[in-house]
């Protein structure tokens, strides 16, 4: 699914929203009076377009175009999404909304980024309530994938369910807010915590990294996973959950937590936060921070998505969903992605193991296309790998465009050679060759032997319009 977003300001967040939706291949339109917008949105795209293609294995759809536009109104004319994210204040979101209903469609969906509003607070005044709602987002929009999605009693059932499908389709996570509430679910959270480490700082218990690692070594893991509950579940041991608020549940009552009040946000406060951040951060740039999080995110989701966990598995299914099915161009594309940060190894280039993988995943594509697929090796035949020569021509490193194309150079009885190259899109230079022969084998005796009529029939048609080029 594709179409036209319209983002009305584009700062961090919208920014990112921006960035997301293009590289979904969606027609984005920007508005922004700053006049440093361009800028700033073209240093969140570069770092967005670096890293959402390393969490698919399948390759990104064509980027689409980004505008930036002077008014709100050439933004959302015609725009089947339109995200509002200008700064955290009822009077400017009102007076933008009025704008953006004055010349958008009245099918559109109207979002808003806002942490906190309620969407019947957004939609106090408004002409048309009906297509507001928040979709809250986390920051960096581009990876991570929670949105939550926040209708009002007033909001039209008929948009929000497509609003669910839209951010489906662009890989985010829409939760369903069902009840609205200020700050949603997950900013409410958030600012429990927040408080907490607030108190702390201030009591002196705590330096904020000192804070951080209390997060990050522990708890912060957990987190990412398992979520709060079900952490809590296990950690009742075979009792379960019961057990865990049996012996955990009393301890609320006692002074283990200032949640109810408020630490006072004196200029004071702020210093000592900001002088203890600055030495514990300081060194490092905004920029090389963002690159830091971004591939530790990277690292993190595909983890998860190897494990098929949480939001790994929402990336798995969305890239399901990207892959396509291979033409009949000769050679035949049987690999085209983005190398992953966690692919590189200590000299800084692809590690030789993930060649050796990519050849693999070709030659399974190439199985798939003879219709050696799944339902065959279910009905327990398939091709193990017998030899495999790799020649490494070029260093390879995390961000590039890669592709492999593949070669049947026999495919006789049980015998199959196939013969790989892997190229860079950006430059076309030839970075890797593999010669590869496998068997076809019979799983239920583990032995080589003859495929199946259709599988050497279409291995038969393919060997010979290889042949036929090569010659
Ligand atoms: N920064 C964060 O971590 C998160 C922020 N949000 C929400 O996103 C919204 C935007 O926040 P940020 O991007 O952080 O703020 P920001 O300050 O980075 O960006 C706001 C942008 O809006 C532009 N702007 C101001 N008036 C405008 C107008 N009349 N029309 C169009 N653009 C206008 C500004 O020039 C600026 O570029 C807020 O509602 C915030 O609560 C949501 C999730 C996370
Ligand atoms: C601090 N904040 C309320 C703006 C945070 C968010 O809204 C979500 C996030 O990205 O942490």
């Amino acid at each position: 699914m594709t179409g036209s977003a319209a983002i009305i300001g584009g700062g961090v967040i919208g920014g990112g929203w921006a960035a997301r939706f293009a590289l979904m291949r969606w027609e984005v339109r920007i508005f922004d009076p700053d006049p440093e917008a361009e800028r700033k949105i073209g240093e969140v795209m570069a770092n967005a377009a670096r890293v959402l293609p390393m969490l698919y294995e399948a390759p990104m759809p064509t980027r689409g175009a980004i505008t930036y536009v002077g008014t709100v109104a050439e933004a959302v004319a015609g725009a089947d999404w339109i995200q509002e994210s200008v700064p955290e204040r009822l009077d400017i979101k009102h007076r933008v909304i009025a704008e953006i209903q004055a010349a958008c469609s009245p099918d559109a969906v109207l979002a808003s980024s806002t942490s906190g509003f309620k969407p019947s607070e957004l939609q106090q005044g408004a002409a048309r309530s009906g297509q507001i709602m928040v979709a809250h987002p986390f920051n960096p929009v581009y990876l991570l994938p929670l949105i939550e999605l926040v209708p009002s009693a007033a909001s039209d059932a008929a948009i929000v369910t497509r609003a669910k499908e839209i951010l489906t389709a662009i890989g985010m996570y829409p939760l369903h807010v069902r009840a609205e509430i200020d700050a949603h679910i997950a900013d409410r959270f958030l600012e429990a915590v927040w408080r907490e480490a607030l108190w702390l700082v201030k009591d002196g218990i705590a330096t904020t990294e000192e804070i951080d690692n209390a997060i990050r070594y522990g708890f912060g893991l957990r987190w990412a996973q398992m979520g709060l509950f079900e952490t809590y579940r296990v950690a009742g041991g075979e009792a379960g959950m019961r057990h865990f608020m049996a012996q955990f549940g009393p301890c609320l009552q006692w002074p283990w937590t200032k949640l109810t009040d408020v630490p006072e946000f004196t200029d004071e406060l702020v210093d000592l936060i900001a002088g203890q951040s600055d030495a514990q951060s300081g060194h490092m740039g905004i920029r090389d921070l963002e690159r830091l999080r971004d591939n530790n995110l990277v690292a993190i989701l595909r983890a998860l998505k190897q494990q098929g966990a949480a939001a790994g598995k929402l990336i798995l299914d969305h890239d399901n969903s990207l892959r396509a099915s291979l033409g009949d161009e000769i050679p035949l594309v049987t690999v085209r992605r983005v190398v992953p940060v966690d692919w590189t190894d200590i000299n800084g280039h692809m590690n030789e193991g993930r060649y050796g993988q990519l050849f693999s995943d070709a030659s399974e594509e190439l199985m798939i296309h003879i219709g050696a697929d799944r339902e065959y090796i279910a009905a327990g035949h398939s091709y193990f790998t017998a030899e495999t020569s790799i020649r490494y021509l070029a260093e390879t490193h995390a961000g590039e465009d890669i592709r492999v194309t593949t070669r049947v150079a026999l495919g006789a009885g049980k015998k199959l050679k196939l013969w790989h190259q892997m190229h860079r899109a950006a430059d076309d230079a030839l970075l890797a060759t593999c010669d590869q022969f496998l068997l076809h084998v019979s799983l239920e005796t583990r032995r080589s032997c003859p495929p199946l009529p259709h599988v050497a029939a279409a291995l038969d048609r393919l060997a010979a319009a290889h042949a036929e080029v090569t010659a």
